[in-house]
């Protein structure tokens, strides 16, 4: 089966500009067609599957031949995809990366050699070659597969990855291990570690760190460049446009081609020959690779989807007594073997589940706005009332809704790639100069930028936006992905103010509030999914910082020396504070309710008067302990006031949460409704048992 891949055209035909442009394969008619593949479907409508059902391991691959090996990925991109339409989940990068994965298993004598993968979310193949095909269909359910790599889940997953562009230091961190040991067990001096890692990933700042220490380390390291032209969106920055330079000097891979082959075959001194000969052809036709500048030999670009480029090539790394890292340029199509993955402008990077025949996604019905589309909407209004107004991504426009601002003010969108380090610091130099620069990045990608928040924002009081979404438990992503530190990893800093909206018309106004706030940083957090779906105006309006608003007041409780439970809640928890409210007046015990709006600066005034005037204060937040309920206990305690209240501080716990929907990660972080009112029972006295009617167990951890 002919396993050409656009990207390599026959020898000395002329490339396109990019180097690969994948053919546009989508229907003149633009009807989505079923999947053109090979492999046919089993009478229960299972792709059939008979070489890949005798790969028990790894180890059955080693024996086959590169065209049985060729069938092999051919069935096992069936599987993927058969799984990921069931599923859901990141389904176009696992799909370029197939044949690579089987040829990698096939060479490499795994687990035993390290095989690590950068993000791990292209690794559902690996992951069903690697003795888990058969809770494949799990990924990403309740306690299912991760969406990821794990070390907890498998040996053949040596490193756990999510965050992008990790993969090489972790891989030098192993060689070098391996070359320190290699006196305790000789062995580990021939174990290969191999890092596969995407030509999004390989943009960020890590990755030259790592490349730059691998290159004068002499460390035995096999880096494979996955570059498929793709990161989420289509790649950016002088990186990208490098690699396409690369892929394009055709003549380049034929001269390379050849004087990589003659090296091998001639005795020792004369193969130096032939490899300076080597290294001057790389130095004239693309000035010496920027890699072969970094310390690496590089070896490519190749067909990434082909096992005859694939195979020998790989072997030959295997064999090669050099020392020294390697990287080698691999060619793949993101989406690749799936027309509509393919025909998509993101390539199916992450889907819902989906009709494999169609390609059509199962999308939930249409529910409100989501959090990031209000967010969105929110800073279009200001951008047009104020041409100072910037944004700034590090490479996620969609993810955090700014596709709409791209588009209607390209010359003040700024996708930095995967750079969050350099976002914040990029978005700091352009508050020196007089911009407004809102810099949108996740919760969780937020943390790799902590200390340019701290030592270029905070320290110099420069009035950055941080837009930060994904703000606490995110569901199928997992803990990597959970939103649970910001307001503990910003609420200790100077200077800083922090808002947390309760829904999404506060949404809209803590937007238009940080688009006229000047004075220092200012961060506001929301959650990952819909909002409660009220009806909003065009644009927010401005409200007074540090200060919070009380929505219910609890009635007086005869007998008591003064009111009874007063809730105050930060963020969007507020929904199911509002339903314990409710509960907890049926039961004669209706209370205060407030929102909180600002975990810095506190409202102290309200803070003080809740304290005051009930006997139980409970705040309730969606983040780690030590954020905003620590905050509250240090006033209170602070101004004496802790003496006379029962105070209840509920977060997430002190665990991981692990993929799941977002209703039963908040039920396992014991946040729900029915936690919050047993919380209050129990402060004031009421024993359990009393509590009847509430389905909350002990399985439910509360922070208490
Ligand atoms: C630090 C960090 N920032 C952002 C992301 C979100 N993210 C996940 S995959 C991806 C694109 C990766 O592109 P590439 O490495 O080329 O892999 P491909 O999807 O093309 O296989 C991004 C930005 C992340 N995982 N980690
Ligand atoms: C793999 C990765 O890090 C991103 O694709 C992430 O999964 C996106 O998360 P959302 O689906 O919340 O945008
Ligand atoms: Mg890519």
């Amino acid at each position: 089966m002919d396993h050409k891949h656009p990207a390599t055209p026959s020898p000395g035909a002329a490339s396109p500009a990019s180097g690969h442009a994948p053919q546009d394969r989508t229907p003149r008619d633009g009807k989505l067609r079923p999947v053109e593949s090979g492999v046919g479907r089993n009478a229960d409508g299972s792709p059939r599957t008979p070489l890949l059902d005798r790969i028990r391991s790894p180890f059955d691959l080693r024996n086959l031949s590169a065209e049985q090996l060729a069938q092999v990925a051919d069935e096992l991109r069936a599987e993927t995809l058969d799984t990921v339409s069931t599923t859901g989940g990141h389904l176009g990068a696992s799909l370029g990366v197939v044949e690579l994965t089987v040829a990698l298993h096939a060479v490499f004598d795994t687990p035993r050699d390290r095989l690590i993968w950068d993000v791990g979310h292209q690794t559902y193949p690996h992951k069903i070659l690697t003795e888990r095909r058969h809770r494949i269909r799990t990924l990403r359910q309740p306690g299912g597969l991760s969406g990821f790599t794990r070390r907890s889940e498998s040996e053949y997953d040596p490193f756990g990855a999510a965050h992008s562009s990790t993969s090489i230091s972790a891989g030098l961190g192993m060689a070098t291990a391996h070359d320190l040991l290699a006196h305790e067990d000789p062995a580990l001096k021939d174990r290969h570690v191999i890092a596969v890692i995407g030509d999004g990933a390989i943009s960020a700042g890590m990755a030259y760190e790592a490349m730059n220490n691998a290159g004068s380390s002499g460390a035995r390291l096999i880096v494979v460049l996955n570059d498929n032209e793709m990161s989420i969106a289509p790649p950016v920055g002088a990186m990208s446009n490098y690699l396409s330079r690369l892929m394009s000097s055709r003549s380049f891979l034929n001269l390379r081609d050849f004087a990589g082959r003659v090296a091998k075959r001639l005795p020792q001194p004369i193969e130096r020959t032939a490899k300076r000969a080597d290294e001057f052809a790389r130095g004239i036709l693309t000035g010496g690779t920027l890699f072969e500048e970094l310390g690496f030999y590089y070896v490519g670009p190749i067909d990434g989807h082909n096992m005859d480029h694939l195979l020998p090539i790989l072997r030959n790394l295997r064999e090669a007594d050099e020392k020294g890292p390697v990287l080698l340029h691999v060619i793949t199509q993101k989406g690749r073997g799936y027309a509509p993955a393919e025909a998509s402008g993101d390539k199916f990077h992450a889907v819902s589940k989906f009709n494999v025949v169609t390609g059509e996604q199962t999308k939930a019905p249409p529910g409100p706005p989501t959090y990031t589309s209000v967010f969105a909407q929110g800073l279009l209004a200001a951008a047009e009332a104020d041409p100072r107004i910037v944004a700034i991504t590090a490479a996620m426009p969609s993810g955090t809704g700014l596709e709409k601002f791209a588009k209607k003010y390209p010359d003040r969108f700024f996708d930095v790639g995967i750079a969050e380090q350099h976002a914040v610091t990029f978005a700091a130099g352009m508050a020196t100069e007089g911009m407004k620069p809102f810099c949108a990045i996740y919760s969780t990608f937020l943390q790799r930028a902590y200390d340019q928040v701290v030592h270029d924002v905070v320290l110099q009081n420069l009035p950055v936006r941080f837009a930060i979404d994904r703000a606490g438990l995110v569901g199928a992503d997992g803990a990597t992905h959970a939103g649970s530190f910001d307001l503990n990893y910003l609420g200790c800093l100077p200077n800083m103010t922090i808002m947390a909206p309760s829904d999404e018309l506060e949404l809209l106004h803590m937007t238009a509030t940080a688009a006229a706030y000047d004075a220092g940083p200012i961060a506001f957090r929301y959650p990952r999914g819909n909002g409660s779906g009220l009806v909003l105006p065009a644009a927010g309006e401005i409200i007074e910082i540090g200060r919070g608003r009380v929505l219910r007041e609890a009635g007086r409780q005869s007998g008591r020396e003064k009111g009874g439970i007063a809730l105050l809640s930060l963020g969007t928890r507020l929904d199911d504070v509002l339903r314990a409210a409710d509960e907890l007046a049926a039961r004669g015990l209706p209370p205060t309710v407030a929102d909180a709006r600002f975990m810095k600066p506190l409202d102290t005034a309200l803070i003080e008067q809740l304290a005051r005037n009930h006997a139980v204060l409970i705040t309730v937040e969606e983040g780690a302990a030590g954020g905003f309920g620590a905050a509250v206990m240090h006033h209170l305690a602070h101004t004496g006031l802790l003496d006379n209240v029962r105070f209840r501080p509920m977060t997430l716990p002190d665990t991981l949460i692990d993929h799941n929907t977002p209703a039963a990660q908040i039920a396992e972080a014991g946040l729900s409704p029915r936690h919050v009112v047993r919380m209050a029972l129990r402060a004031l006295g009421v024993p359990d048992e009393a509590a009847e009617g509430l389905s909350v167990g002990r399985s439910g951890p509360t922070s208490y």
